[in-house]
């Protein structure tokens, strides 16, 4: 299996609960829900991407012929230590590349493995952190995990049938675009409504960090 490698980046996890911790971003191409293509993206399932997930042309990007050459390069960012390795599969959407020679690989190399995923795919059993972010307008067949990440304001969601999913913590994050501090406002009236749910935030963003 060749993997397709966006970009890999050594940074902070900037949200949900593993806020603040050291990570290794690993952002596959593609996406099953947006070609990453601006002018499809008002057709798009997802319509509201930050991100530029198309290709393999960005810093740390790539294609990887096999599973350890890729866990080479993900080694490579974290440096010296073995201690509290951490990689945050991330994309574009990584459960259509994952699997388990690079779950497997990762696991010997001394990593942690989280995902940031859709939640339209199933996510490998063997992951360490499963983050299942909710669009409006897709079906979720990933219903249990560590944390549920719903982007709000996000009409055609359904709050209430999400709190009877099996996720340890159930978040809600402003959707960053052009209405800014409404939807904000949103998410922080979101919080207080509903106290199962807690706020996320891009802190990476504020930090400018990647
Ligand atoms: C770029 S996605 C990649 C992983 C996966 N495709 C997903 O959607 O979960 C990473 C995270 O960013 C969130 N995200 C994307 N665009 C956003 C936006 N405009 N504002 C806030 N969060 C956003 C997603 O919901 C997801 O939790
Ligand atoms: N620092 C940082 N934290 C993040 N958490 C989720 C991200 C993502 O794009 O998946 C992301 C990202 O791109 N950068
Ligand atoms: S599902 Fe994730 S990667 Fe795909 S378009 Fe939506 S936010 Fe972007
Ligand atoms: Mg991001």
């Amino acid at each position: 299996m060749t993997y397709a490698v966006k970009e890999m980046f050594l940074t902070l996890q900037g949200e949900g609960v593993n806020a603040g911790r050291r990570a290794v971003f690993v952002r596959f191409a593609g996406c099953n829900l947006w070609s990453g293509r601006e002018q499809d993206r008002a057709a798009a399932v997802c319509k509201f991407c930050d991100t530029d997930f198309v290709g393999t042309d960005g810093v740390g990007g790539g294609k990887f012929a096999t599973a350890d050459l890729l866990v080479a390069e993900v080694a490579g960012h974290w440096g010296e230590g073995r201690d509290r390795r951490f990689v945050v599969l991330t994309g574009g959407e990584p459960m259509l590349q994952v699997d388990d020679a690079l779950v497997d690989a990762l696991h010997a190399a001394g990593f942690e493995i989280a995902i940031e995923s859709n939640g339209t795919l199933p996510a490998h059993p063997r992951l360490d952190w499963v983050c299942i972010s909710p669009k409006a307008g897709s079906e979720v067949v990933q219903r249990a995990g560590d944390e549920l990440k719903l982007v709000w304001p996000q009409p055609g969601s359904d709050p209430d049938a999400m709190e009877g999913w099996d996720f340890a913590h159930f978040l809600v994050q402003p959707m960053d675009d052009a209405r800014g501090a409404e939807n904000v406002r949103a998410a922080v009236d979101f919080a207080m409504a509903r106290p199962k749910w807690r706020l996320s935030l891009q802190t990476h963003k504020a930090l400018g960090l990647r």
